[in-house]
């Protein structure tokens, strides 16, 4: 890759984004070129990262290159410009299902060993484990986040509000969490003061040191927790929301996120199916033992282990299974037409997306007969599922927030550099044994902070290092200046790692100039309630917040704000000074692809896309000077804006305009913006024959596209399709196609 002249790298990634590259990389590069911007792409899809583990098993052709690691080293280049879409953060099943589909396709690499036992089996494990879970972002997120609606898009919103369902005083709903024992209980936190090096370990009550990680380096400054969930506690938790659901008669869900806490999450989920079924559990659990059954990826994998057996044995065990519903609370569905629970996948509801999709629904989710149904939604760890709580309370005493006159809720997020517990996968373990969990300093033995475990709790270490801070606290300023808004960092000075923080954000603040800003810290629960009775009101309010509440409310706010998170401005000015531009907070929506495999429409929505391209061509005109490049993006904006007044966006309905309709759209308003502009008269010139040919083809194009609707496709694959087919599905339009070939 290269990167001397001023290029863009676009990512290929998976799914329904995927797809809408295929439409949308024609295009840009048709007006990037103009600028003399090189369009480069780079494929970060979980079937890639797959098949750049094993290049030893693959032919000369079938290699791929290392793309996110070189990716990665681009981040700490000034020069960088990454446009990157969101990507699968694979499960288990999910990983699986692409390995499989690789082997079909001539692909020979191994088998995912579950329970390996050999070190060669055990390094394929950890070759695919690098390729689970919330794998590419930290990798790519070297800087902290800027998420916003902007104007245009709120306007919109305003002018054509999404449906929100009703909110009733009378609503059963509610969250649930633990009240000990879990994560936010036993935290302990140290901002430490030199340079060093420190190992985790278990000292058993045996009085054997079990090394569970040999060295994490820290810097002067870094602050560090360690902090556990106790199984114990779990479970008995479990057991309450459940009795208390099925007395109650109210529907379970529950909520964690599998993806991107991909050690600890998928264990909290299996403890919560094996509660539920435990009757089929203490029954058969040594035959499930027998056939690896491992719950943590889904009562799936239950499902899929039980095949072999024989037909007696098998109906046996489902009947066993079924019998647990009988005195178990009623659990909500992700697919009720085809039976899927919220216990099949831990990848199914994840924690950022469905918890605002409930609320925004008036505090319902789909029940086993398709009805929509009051929950009780289950968030184990408190320490944030308290702000849903507040967010619930609200809306039972104020009802449904009104689109069309509330305030937004901007994000400036810490997250660069592995922040806080997105970043702890590898400082995060099942305890085997009871004991003490430590982590002590290696040069001179001390141990700076420990913990009672006893076996099966999970025991991690999160950091949060100095640079990210400071750079936070900057950009939280910057924002609360150049928008005038008010900022709000979510602290709790009750949680040993936020007080931390509080210190921290004191100390750096008065680094700036903050005459006339309004910055205040509160605890998470105050600065909900406080960004709420503001948001009612019309008025906006920047929550600075750490990484995890970065997640959660840049789906939350743009759910009920803008329906959708995928309409959102996030930018991560990256540390060393070149920017990642994401495209909306949200993420694949596996079902999109599903609709086009059917029907052949795309209701992905790619403003995402369009606002990402225009910030990345700004920085772009900026940094390298290129004043054709600030106007691509100038006129880029202009065009989303009228996109957007003239309702061009993708239908969720087949036969409708789609995301290949809405993109010709895109191109031909940007065309016309450029022709019409009086700034740069050769860009003028070169885009006015476009703008015409558009313009003047415009039934023809459309009508091309609606032709092709509604008939299956066949795109050669899920995880790895084939290229040529997809791009003969994405770019149906003879007309389309020829003309932006002839303006390039
Ligand atoms: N940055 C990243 O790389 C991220 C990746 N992910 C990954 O994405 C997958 C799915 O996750 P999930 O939690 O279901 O989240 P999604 O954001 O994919 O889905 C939530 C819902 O949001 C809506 N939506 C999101 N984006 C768009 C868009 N551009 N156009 C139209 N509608 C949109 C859809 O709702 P509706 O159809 O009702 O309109 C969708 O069903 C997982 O593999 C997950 O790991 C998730 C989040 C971020
Ligand atoms: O990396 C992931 O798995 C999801 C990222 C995400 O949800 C977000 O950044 O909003
Ligand atoms: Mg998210």
């Amino acid at each position: 890759m290269h990167v001397e002249q001023p290029t863009i790298i676009y990512t290929l990634t998976d799914e329904a984004p995927m797809l809408a590259t295929h439409a949308f990389l024609p295009v840009i590069r048709t007006f990037a070129g103009a600028a003399g911007i090189n369009i480069e792409t780079s494929d970060i899809s979980v079937a890639a990262r797959v098949l750049a583990e094993f290049p030893e098993n693959l032919t000369d052709e079938q290699k791929v290159p290392d793309n996110l690691a070189e990716l990665g080293t681009l981040t700490q280049s000034p020069d960088t410009n990454i446009i990157k879409l969101p990507n699968i953060s694979a499960s288990v099943p999910q990983l699986l299902a692409t390995i499989k589909e690789l082997k079909a396709k001539g692909y020979d690499i191994p088998d995912l060993p579950e329970n390996p036992s050999t070190d060669a089996e055990r390094e394929i494990r950890d070759r695919y484990t690098k390729c689970l879970g919330s794998a590419v972002n930290p990798v790519l997120r070297e800087g902290n986040s800027d998420r916003r609606a902007p104007r245009a898009v709120k306007e919109y919103a305003r002018k054509h509000p999404h449906s929100m369902g009703k909110w009733s005083m009378a609503s059963r709903t509610h969250v649930a969490h633990m009240r000990h024992g879990d994560f936010y209980h036993g935290e302990k936190s140290m901002t430490i003061d030199r340079d060093c090096d420190v190992r985790m370990e278990l000292v058993t009550e045996a009085g054997e040191t079990i090394v569970l990680k040999p060295k994490v380096s820290l810097g002067k400054g870094d602050v560090f927790d360690s902090m556990f969930m106790s199984k114990k506690a779990l479970i008995e938790f479990y057991e309450e929301q459940m009795d208390d659901a099925y007395k109650t008669g109210v529907m379970f869900s529950l909520h964690v996120k599998a993806t991107m806490m991909r050690v600890s999450h998928p264990i909290v989920f299996g403890h919560a199916v094996r509660t539920f079924y435990k009757d089929a559990f203490a029954k058969h659990g040594e035959l499930f033992d027998e056939l690896g059954v491992n719950v943590n990826n889904g009562l799936a994998d239950l499902y899929s282990k039980i095949e072999a057996l024989p037909a007696t044995k098998r109906e046996e065990i489902i009947d066993d299974l079924h019998e647990c519903h009988e005195h178990r609370p009623e659990l909500a569905m992700v697919d009720s037409a085809r039976g899927i629970s919220n216990f099949h996948s831990p990848s199914d509801v994840i924690v950022d997306a469905s918890m605002p999709a409930m609320i925004r629904a008036g505090g319902k989710m789909y029940g086993a007969d398709g009805r929509t149904k009051d929950t009780k939604a289950v968030n184990p760890e408190s320490t944030f599922a308290r702000i849903y709580q507040e967010v619930v309370n609200f809306c039972k005493t104020n009802g449904a927030f009104d689109p069309t006159t509330m305030g937004t809720v901007p994000n400036v997020g810490l997250m660069a550099q592995k922040a806080e517990e997105y970043g702890s996968h590898d400082k995060t373990f099942e305890i085997q044994a009871d004991g003490v969990a430590n982590i002590v300093d290696i040069a001179t033995g001390e141990v700076l902070l420990s913990q009672n475990v006893e076996q099966g709790d999970i025991f991690r270490m999160c950091v949060v290092k100095d640079a990210p801070i400071r750079d936070w606290v900057k950009l939280a300023v910057n924002r609360a200046r150049n928008s005038d808004t008010p900022v709000v960092f979510w602290l709790d000075p009750y949680r040993p790692h936020e007080n931390e923080l509080i210190k921290k954000v004191e100390t750096y603040l008065q680094d700036h100039d903050t005459e006339g800003l309004d910055i205040s810290h509160m605890s998470q629960v105050r600065a909900m309630r406080y960004s709420l009775e503001r948001v009612v009101r019309g008025m906006d309010t920047i929550a600075a917040t750490g990484n995890i509440l970065r997640d959660y409310l840049t789906d939350l706010f743009p759910i009920l704000e803008l329906g959708t998170s995928a309409k959102m401005l996030s930018i991560v000015p990256l540390m060393a000074g070149g920017g990642l531009y994401e495209t909306g907070a949200g993420g694949s929506a596996p079902k999109h692809v599903k609709q086009l495999v059917e029907e052949n429409h795309l209701r992905w929505d790619s403003l995402g896309e369009f606002l990402a391209l225009a910030v990345s061509l700004e920085d772009l005109g900026r940094k390298a000077d290129n004043a054709k490049a600030g106007l691509l993006a100038k006129t880029l904006d202009a065009a989303t804006g009228k996109l957007l007044e003239n309702d061009k966006s993708p239908s969720r309905n087949t036969g409708e305009l789609d995301n290949r309709g809405s993109q010709f759209y895109l191109a031909m308003y940007w065309a016309q913006e450029l022709a019409a502009q009086t700034e740069d008269e050769d860009l003028a010139k070169h885009f006015a024959p476009l703008a015409q040919a558009l313009a003047a083809n415009e039934d023809t194009i459309v009508a091309e596209f609606a032709a092709v609707q509604g008939q299956e496709v066949d795109l050669g694959g899920y995880y790895a399709p084939d290229n040529a087919k997809t791009d003969a599905v994405m770019r149906p339009s003879e007309t389309f196609n020829s003309t932006l070939a002839a303006a390039q």
